[in-house]
């Protein structure tokens, strides 16, 4: 079977990651989490101080982080290394939540982001998920999905999420942080959060997750199926 590219972009919470991870192992691809990047790259901002209206800093930051993942067995996902350092729990915590986006939303970060991403996908075999993989990232994807949630369900989840890594906080705090975060990529000039329109929508609302898993593998065998 041949190997294809499977894009998820969505809005914030709606079950882009937990799908693609499944997705993922079911087919033998690669999954990469982009918004673990960019919550390292926040998470790097926030330690050395580095302010996002500042480009030399910024600059200079790009060019003294390095992402990668390593595969945490007990979890079966992968964890996300920033310089050496295992930061997978920290960049999950709301702190970083609150700001993430903003430093998303810089160009050179995005540049920087995009170009390793590319190069992650240049075999293919790979489930990514985000909110420009299927505009940006990868416009030749052979499949993308767009997937949506009710905004008070993607909070609960989040809740609910939060709370069992030990993070209670309340629920209104939930839903403004992820419309915040919704219109800010929204809203960017670079790489905004948007439907490719070749797109596939999928809400998640009042489906389980094994549904939503297997209506993207569905999909990608009829690709495969088309391509042959
Ligand atoms: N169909 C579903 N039913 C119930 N819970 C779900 C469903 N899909 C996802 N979830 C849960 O919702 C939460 C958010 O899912 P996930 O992290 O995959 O979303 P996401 O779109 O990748 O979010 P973000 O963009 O913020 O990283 C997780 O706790 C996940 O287990
Ligand atoms: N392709 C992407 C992926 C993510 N972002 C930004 O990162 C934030 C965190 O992402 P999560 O998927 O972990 O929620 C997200 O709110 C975006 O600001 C991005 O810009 N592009």
């Amino acid at each position: 079977m041949s190997k294809i590219i499977v894009a998820l972009d969505g809005f914030s919470s709606c079950g882009k990651s937990t799908t693609a991870k499944r997705v993922a192992a079911t087919l033998h691809y690669a999954f990469i989490d982009t918004g673990a990047m960019y919550r390292a790259v926040a998470l790097y901002f926030h330690r050395h101080a580095v302010e996002v209206s500042d480009a030399e800093a910024v600059e200079y930051a790009l060019k003294h982080i390095e992402i990668t993942f390593a595969f945490n067995v007990g979890r079966q996902a992968s964890d996300t290394i920033l310089n050496g350092e295992n930061v997978e729990q920290e960049i999950r915590k709301m702190f970083i939540s609150e700001i993430v986006s903003q430093v998303a939303a810089i160009p050179a970060v995005r540049h920087a982001m995009v170009a390793q991403q590319q190069k992650m996908g240049e075999k293919k075999g790979i489930v990514m998920d985000g909110r420009d993989i299927g505009t940006v990232v990868f416009p030749q994807a052979e499949l993308k999905i767009f997937m949506t949630a009710q905004p008070n369900i993607r909070a609960q989840r989040r809740k609910l999420e939060l709370l069992q890594k030990g993070e209670d906080l309340p629920l209104e705090e939930i839903v403004e942080n992820l419309r915040m975060r919704d219109e800010i990529d929204s809203n960017r000039t670079e790489g905004p959060l948007k439907r490719a329109d070749d797109a596939i929508d999928l809400d998640t609302s009042f489906r389980s997750m094994d549904e939503q898993v297997n209506f993207v593998l569905d999909h990608v065998r009829r690709v495969q199926r088309e391509k042959k």
